[in-house]
């Protein structure tokens, strides 16, 4: 199947999970493209859609949320999944769940949403986001566990599979 696979990342750490997850599904036999949000122009083509996010102060990206207004009705065509990163240190911190995940969830349909560890390196940040940082008392260090994306992007591939298998009805 043809797959997209979006995601709004400012550090690039988010993206490396897209990249990962991308790469499964290619192994899957899946025909992958990863896209900027903000590159999205049409969802045509595309059988299936991979959303990632990282959040920023208690929020999934801007260009995540703008993809979702602009592309809502065309996502919950298709069958989509959405991943979100950002919970740092031990134990991850904040515990709770952004409030737009489950929005942007139900709003595309998301078959499935997964929430991995975050990056944070203060060097690669600009002087407000270091004071957010320090207010949210964020711990520096990588979190992310590349097994868990892996064990996700192989029941994405897995799901994908099936859904191939049974046929689609066509596409808006
Ligand atoms: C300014 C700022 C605010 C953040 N706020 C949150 C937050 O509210 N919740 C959270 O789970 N992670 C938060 N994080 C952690 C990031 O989501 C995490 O570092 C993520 O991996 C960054 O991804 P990126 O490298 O793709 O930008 C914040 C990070 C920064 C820099």
């Amino acid at each position: 199947m043809r797959v997209l696979v979006t995601v709004a990342s400012r550090h690039g750490g988010t993206r490396e999970i897209g990249a990962e997850v991308a790469e499964v599904l290619r192994a899957a036999g899946h025909d992958v493209a990863e896209v900027e949000p903000d590159d999205v122009e049409t969802l045509d083509g595309y059988d299936a859609v991979v959303l990632g996010s990282a959040v920023y102060v208690g929020r999934l990206a801007a260009a995540l949320r703008d993809l979702v207004d602009r592309q809502g009705a065309r996502l919950a065509a298709r069958p989509t999944w959405l991943f979100w990163s950002g919970r740092v240190g031990e134990p991850p911190l904040p515990a709770g769940e952004p409030d737009d995940v489950r929005v942007v969830a139900r709003r595309v349909g998301a078959r499935d949403v997964v929430a991995f560890g975050g990056r944070l390196e203060r060097d690669g940040l600009g002087l407000a986001e270091r004071a957010l940082v320090a207010m949210i008392e964020a711990q520096p260090g990588d979190f992310r566990d590349f097994d868990e994306v892996d064990a996700w992007a192989a029941r994405v591939a897995a799901d994908l599979g099936k859904i191939e298998r049974v046929g689609r009805a066509p596409l808006a």
